[in-house]
């Protein structure tokens, strides 16, 4: 009999195409062959994305494993979206006869499907076919109970979140103050939201749900979803933390080091503070402004990714025009000190590097696992998507962070004194807040990587997956 296959329907963002295809990856290892990947691509709605996705395809295809990519026919993106949920969502709810088609045709058994968190509608397609579906969570555990508990809130909080009075209470985290809810759900009338409460309706009927994080660093929230919690006592479906779940393999050692990676290199040990801020993340000229006097008067050595807004018509950040966004004399006055970088870096390779030691993060949960995975404490300064629940979680739950004032009414404004006292905090060698957190990132950077071990929580995790989709594959194909 032919190999049976997992088949991955990932969406097309990195954090979430290349997060996916390594867990997949770990699965089919851990598989020890009796497992192959099928992967059903769905052609990118930018060229920006479809050129990224094909560059990653490229370089796993060169990889050798067993991983077969399945080019889905194109769709005609929905115009009339109001953000970036509901046309994720509703974008790949048009895939789902592509879908259908593709799954049929494939002439081995199939395993199990594993559907991107935004993917919930092509459950029906999973149940019309009569095969295991899955969904891989590319974020924490904390905005996976958040959606689990969601349907109910909703129900709950008659009030628009951002107007309730009090907190909002989540099992097994401290109480949320409202300001800390991700975007979509700060607005109950946006399809966003909607579209929020409809997966996590959804979860509900998936076989499982595989969360990029490791037990050990959400414990009582693992634990609150298990015991149906969020979920007002109806057992929720099984959860795999498997995580973190890191594309180390981008960035291996390369010939000549990065430009980014040779300044650290005449760096002192842990004296420098990283500020980056994801794929979507930019600054304007006047917030440029306030960080660049904010990095000056706190003192330290710092390396600032910095992107402009994106060019017209495209999410994609800019490359940043230093001379226009910096204030005059910055980047002489600095240049001891600092680097300014205008373009994508290589942040792991930097958060690995010795001489970094604090990172300025957006907080999305991919750069949060990579900052823990190499023992980095962080000031989170969140910009979109989940980011201010993430920050939260991290500050007042996971504790690896130090906190700073963002004004969310006024675009995630932060002023030069905020970010100084934030930037000290974390960087000082006697500071109490920093100390802390220093010494959380260490724990947890050990945690992180004994997870994954042999006989971690995160490997054994990995291995009932196996189990279960090995039994379901039995099931279904009795
Ligand atoms: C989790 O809640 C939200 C996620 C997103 C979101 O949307 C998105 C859409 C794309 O077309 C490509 C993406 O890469 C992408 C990423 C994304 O969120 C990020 O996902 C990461 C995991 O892969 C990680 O969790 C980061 O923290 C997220 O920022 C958007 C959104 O609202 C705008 C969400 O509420
Ligand atoms: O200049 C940059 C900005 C981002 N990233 C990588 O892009 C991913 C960002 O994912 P995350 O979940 O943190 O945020 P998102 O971009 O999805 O908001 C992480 O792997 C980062 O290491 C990078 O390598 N260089």
């Amino acid at each position: 009999m032919a190999t049976p296959t997992v088949v991955l329907l990932p969406i097309w963002g990195a954090g979430h195409l290349m997060s996916m295809l390594d867990a997949g990856k770990r699965l089919l290892a851990r598989s020890g062959g009796a497992l192959s990947l099928t992967v059903l691509v769905m052609q990118p709605p930018t060229e920006n994305d479809r050129s990224e996705v094909i560059g990653h395809i490229r370089r796993e295809e060169a990889s050798g494993l067993d991983i077969r990519f399945h080019h889905l026919p194109a769709v005609e993106p929905p115009t009339d979206c109001v953000g970036v949920e509901e046309f994720v969502s509703r974008f790949v709810e048009l895939h789902a006869d592509h879908v259908k088609a593709a799954i049929s045709a494939l002439t081995c058994p199939v395993a199990a499907v594993v559907l991107d968190f935004f993917g919930t509608t092509l459950l029906d397609v999973c149940r019309e076919l009569d095969v295991p579906a899955y969904v891989y969570f590319t974020a924490n555990a904390a905005s996976y109970a958040l959606m689990l508990r969601l349907p109910a809130l909703h129900e709950e909080v008659t009030a628009d979140f951002e107007d309730m009075e009090g907190m909002v209470y989540l099992p097994g985290l401290p109480p949320v103050r409202p300001s800390s809810l991700p975007l979509p759900v700060m607005d109950k009338k946006n399809p966003n939201y909607t579209w929020f409460v409809y997966h996590g309706r959804r979860f509900m009927e998936a076989d499982g749900v595989i969360i990029n994080t490791a037990s050990v660093l959400e414990q009582s929230v693992l634990a609150a979803i298990a015991d149906g919690r969020c979920t007002h006592g109806v057992p929720p479906p099984t959860v795999y933390p498997v995580g973190p779940v890191l594309s180390l393999s981008m960035s291996l050692p390369v010939e000549q080091p990065h430009e980014c990676v040779r300044w650290l290199d005449a760096q002192p040990p842990a004296s420098v503070v990283l500020l980056c801020f994801g794929s979507a993340g930019f600054s304007t000229a006047t917030q440029a402004h306030e960080t660049a006097h904010g990095l000056e008067r706190s003192g330290h050595r710092f390396l600032w990714v910095l992107r402009g807004p994106p060019v017209a018509g495209t999410q994609e950040p800019s490359d940043a025009n230093l001379r226009e966004l910096l204030p005059e004399g910055f980047l002489e006055r600095t240049k001891e000190k600092g680097l300014v970088w205008p373009r994508k870096a290589p942040q792991k390779e930097i958060l690995a590097h010795a001489a970094v030691g604090g990172f300025v993060t957006h907080g999305g949960w991919n750069s949060i696992l990579e900052s823990l995975w190499y023992g980095v404490p962080m000031v989170p300064w969140p910009l979109y998507a989940e980011q201010h629940f993430n920050a939260f979680t991290l500050v007042a739950y996971m504790g690896p962070a130090v906190a700073i004032e963002v004004d969310r009414k006024r675009n995630n404004f932060v002023d030069a004194s905020e970010l100084e006292q934030a930037v000290k905090a974390l960087m000082d060698s006697d500071s109490d807040d920093g100390r802390k957190a220093r010494e959380k990132a260490t724990e947890m950077k050990a945690a992180c990587r004994k997870a994954v071990e042999e006989g971690g929580s995160s490997y054994s995790a990995l291995g009932r997956l196996y189990e279960d989709i090995r039994k379901g594959a039995l099931r279904t194909s009795q």
